[in-house]
């Protein structure tokens, strides 16, 4: 079954030129497909069409076997894929670490104390235990991202969609961060233009171009 499926998309933001015109993937269980395109060319505006924080003009979502239409549609989407924004300032808004990451799971109706347990254990995961009471505004540009992935991994998400996971990253955090997004069960789609980190994490390449996505060569 596929997890997601980009059917002709299309897209424009208001008063601008097309971003999308026509573009169109699949991603099926335990996949790993990245995407590369040229500054500008959409691929960010893909990964928000994908989990509805945007509307195409014309196209088809499938998510988890479903058409998803309406924005109630994309509350279940986005529960089950994880987005690591490319800015990690979109996504961290908690005074601390531990409270950014618990912030989903107490969301969904988990106890204060399962929300903790979640906490530790996905910091122990990425070795970032000595996080875990900093001020969240005080983080570095790549600590940022780190702490992003944990709020998502938090949310044990079966899809994880990453815009630039290792934008910022110094190359031994960037080399860690290879090694766990390999080791992971999900399937994944990654916007990078690192070509050897595609490679390594997401072989099955597409490239955005002139709004549609063609097999990268
Ligand atoms: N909120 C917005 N309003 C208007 N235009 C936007 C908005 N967000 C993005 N754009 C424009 O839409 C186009 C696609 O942007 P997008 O961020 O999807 O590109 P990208 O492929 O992810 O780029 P990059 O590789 O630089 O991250 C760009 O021309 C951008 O300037």
């Amino acid at each position: 079954m596929a997890l997601l499926e980009l059917d002709a998309i299309h897209f424009a933001y208001p008063g601008r030129a097309p971003v999308l015109r026509g573009a169109s993937l699949t991603l099926r269980a335990g996949q790993r497909l990245s995407i590369t395109g040229a500054n500008g060319s959409g691929k960010s505006t893909l990964l928000g069409i994908a989990v509805g924080l945007l509307r195409p003009s014309a196209g088809r979502i499938l998510a988890f076997g479903q058409a998803r239409r309406r924005e109630a549609d994309f509350h279940e989407v986005r529960r089950r894929a994880g987005l690591v924004f490319q800015d990690p300032d979109d996504q961290l808004f908690c005074p601390t670490v531990a409270e950014d990451i618990a912030f989903g799971p107490l969301n969904l109706g988990k106890t204060r104390a399962e929300a903790m347990a979640i906490v530790d254990r996905v910091l122990a995961r990425l070795d970032l235990t000595h996080l875990r009471d900093r001020v969240t505004y005080a983080l570095s540009g790549g600590e940022k991202r780190l702490v992003t992935l944990a709020t998502v991994l938090a949310m044990e998400p079966e899809l994880l969609l990453l815009d630039e996971p290792t934008n910022a990253l110094d190359e031994e955090n960037a080399a860690r961060l290879v090694g766990i997004l390999r080791g992971l069960p999900q399937a994944i789609l990654l916007v990078s233009h690192d070509a050897a980190l595609r490679a390594q994490v997401a072989p099955d390449s597409l490239r955005l171009s002139e709004g549609r996505l063609v097999p990268a060569t």
